[in-house]
């Protein structure tokens, strides 16, 4: 039986974007763009990140959208509970916002998060998926298609592909990367961008995604059950509402927990595409206080220097002894960038926090070695 909406149902239906891309790509320097732009829209932003400690939504720009948070080792697992849960929420609320943002953790198969807006009915009723927008990072995409599912399942999904980061690489590297993936896919709009720039109106409102190609390429992404897994008792998180000034995070779920063997869940049935070992990825959280400049910046240069092919990811937001500022960092492989954020609250505790994602680090050393700068 057929459930499709009745036009005023339609109507009322407030349209989402995905945004997908692998870790790194660029989804929060545009999630940052959409939310730093004047365009008289009011946006309800979804986060999912994969790791620990809130660094994602400290590192989104102040605004007064309002961002919702859910810390999942693994988006495939409990995004449907928590999205379902989170979207429901926001519909009581209506009015309150134009359109939902969702921004999937980097390492996530956007598939389950697409389908939430077909399967559930409630979900359905009140929210049609407008575009999966992905942001594809042209210095290390070639690599990533090498040695992930992930990160070309992202490419396939997508309505919208930004081939973004294209100053670091010449123009035969960047016409080589959008071959690539027109191979891939073939039906979505590319722009080329450098830090994400774009008008949105390339990117929001599209109207661009298109359910009979999705099935074509996935035929059973309508069925129930596909894709479906319940979260054992390993697989405990939790979702927070944070205001834009609400700064302390409660995240009392494993920072380390990458979906297991004993979280009951069954991954490889189902058509669930991950690539042969998911589990080799996973998250690193140090925790110190104020940190000794001389000692921390050698130190990060030569961890990414010999340890750089490992870390897919790594961010930080790091306290300076004497410096009244906070410090981010973040970085890409051996690619490392960071800046000054804006002055520490004279509520907020003077803390250095930085993740790193990737494969066989070692977390005795790498915590040993980071505790060593401190001040
Ligand atoms: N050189 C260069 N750096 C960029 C560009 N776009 C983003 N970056 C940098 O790349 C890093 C990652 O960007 P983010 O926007 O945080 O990437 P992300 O996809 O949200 O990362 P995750 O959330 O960890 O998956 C940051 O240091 C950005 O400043 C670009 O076009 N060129």
């Amino acid at each position: 039986m057929t459930t499709a909406p009745t036009e005023g149902a339609a109507a009322a239906q407030i349209p989402v974007t995905v945004l997908t891309g692998y870790l790194g790509a660029g989804k929060t320097t545009l999630l940052n763009r959409i939310l730093s732009e004047n365009h008289g829209q009011r946006y309800a932003v979804i986060v999912n990140e994969f790791g620990e400690i809130g660094i994602d939504n400290d590192l989104l720009v102040e605004s007064d959208e309002e961002i919702f948070e859910m810390n999942n080792g693994c988006i495939c697992c409990t995004v449907r509970g928590d999205l379902i849960r989170t979207v429901q929420n926001l519909m009581k609320r209506r009015g309150a916002f134009d359109a939902i943002i969702v921004e999937t953790t980097g390492v996530a198969d956007p598939a389950p998060v697409a389908q939430t807006f077909f399967m559930d009915e409630d979900v359905r009723a009140a929210a049609k998926l407008d575009a999966v927008v992905a942001v594809v990072d042209a210095r290390h995409v070639l690599q990533r298609l090498e040695d992930t599912e992930e990160a070309e399942d992202q490419i396939a999904f997508a309505d919208v592909i930004l081939i973004n980061k294209t100053d670091l690489v010449s123009a035969e590297e960047l016409a080589e990367v959008e071959a690539r993936i027109r191979a891939i896919n073939p039906y979505a709009l590319r722009h080329r961008t450098e830090r994400c720039a774009i008008d949105l109106a390339s990117v929001l409102d599209r109207g661009a995604f298109d359910l009979d190609r999705i099935l074509s390429l996935d035929p059973q992404f309508l069925d129930n059950g596909h894709h479906a897994h319940e979260c054992g008792p390993d697989c405990d998180h939790e979702h927070h509402h944070h205001g834009r000034e609400h700064e302390h995070h409660h995240h009392d779920h494993d920072p380390d927990h990458v979906c297991g063997p004993d979280c009951g869940h069954d991954h490889h049935d189902q058509g669930h595409h991950h690539h042969e070992n998911p589990h080799s990825v996973r998250s690193i959280s140090l925790k110190a206080g104020d940190l000794d400049p001389d000692m921390f910046f050698p130190w990060i240069n030569q961890v990414t220097q010999f340890k750089g092919p490992n870390i897919l990811r790594l961010k930080g937001i790091l306290a300076f002894k004497g410096d009244p500022q906070r410090y981010v960092i973040q970085g890409v492989h051996m690619i490392v960038e960071g800046d000054h954020q804006r002055d520490w609250k004279a509520e907020e505790a003077r803390e250095s926090r930085l993740v790193f994602i990737g494969r066989d680090l070692d977390f005795d050393q790498l915590k040993q070695s980071f505790e060593a700068c401190a001040a």
